[in-house]
């Protein structure tokens, strides 16, 4: 069921197969997703049909862009059990990922994935966006961000930013709320040095409800007070 559908909502998506591989890669990493969910909490997705359409297919939206992410590093910021930084990484192996997040046991699952799978170019790291995003080995230092579901635009916006180089991307996906938060963004995305270039639907195969895809271009340096410390971007949104 889940080969089926995955490969079905690639093409539809895509207009392209899946190679034996890729395949291969993807069924593995959502069997490893479940047999680690019965034993912590990663996600609340356990149906297989489901995973393959709101896990992995919903995770490649960003390469439905022409050029975008041929090459170059990325950073994944709260990927939780790596998404979408895993499954974009199978499709583009290529790609210097990061996958960062807070929790190091969802990033223990990741190391066992990553070898299970046996990807390369590709480290976890350990600890909050806003701590990472002001250290000089990861600030602009990136071609790429990607980060979802995990805060408003405006927070976002101020964990991603300051790890994108001039001329580099954040791109997001976003829920129902897009202009809403696209609207309260106006000031983080002046300050942090951002400028929204693309707000694009994505459909979802077999399902009723997509997403946006945002694509935020990185036009300026950001200034050096962001990100402020830890917990502040959450609690007083720029
Ligand atoms: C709701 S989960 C989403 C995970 C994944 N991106 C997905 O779409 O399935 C949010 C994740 O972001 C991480 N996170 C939240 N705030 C963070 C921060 N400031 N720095 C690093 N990770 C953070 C959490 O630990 C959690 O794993």
């Amino acid at each position: 069921m889940f080969n089926k559908t995955l490969e079905e909502g690639h093409r539809k998506m895509f207009q392209k197969e899946l190679s034996k591989e890729e395949l291969e890669k993807f069924q593995t990493f959502q069997e490893e997703l479940l047999y680690w969910n019965e034993r912590m909490n990663l996600t609340a997705i356990t149906d297989e049909r489901e995973i393959a359409i709101k896990h992995m297919l919903d995770s490649l939206s960003p390469l439905k862009e022409e050029g975008v992410m041929e090459k170059g590093k990325v950073i994944d910021i709260g990927t939780g059990a790596g998404f979408p930084g895993i499954p974009l990484k199978i499709m583009r192996p290529s790609l210097e990922m990061t996958l960062l997040d807070s929790l190091q046991k969802r990033l223990n699952f990741l190391k066992g994935v990553i070898e299970k799978l046996g990807l390369e170019n590709i480290t976890t790291l350990h600890g909050r966006a806003e701590d990472y995003g002001r250290a000089p080995e990861h600030r602009e230092t990136y071609d790429y961000a990607v980060s979802r579901a995990v805060a408003r635009l405006p927070v976002l916006l101020e964990y991603a930013l300051p790890f994108v180089k001039v001329g580099g991307f954040f791109i997001c996906q976003k829920g129902p709320g897009v202009m809403e938060e696209l609207e309260a963004s106006t000031k983080a995305l002046e300050v942090l040095g951002g400028e929204v270039v693309r707000i694009e639907e994505v459909a979802l195969p077999f399902v009723e409800r997509g997403h946006h895809m945002i694509m935020i271009k990185k036009t300026a340096e950001t200034p050096k007070k962001y990100p402020r410390q830890a917990g502040k971007p959450g609690k007083s949104p720029l």
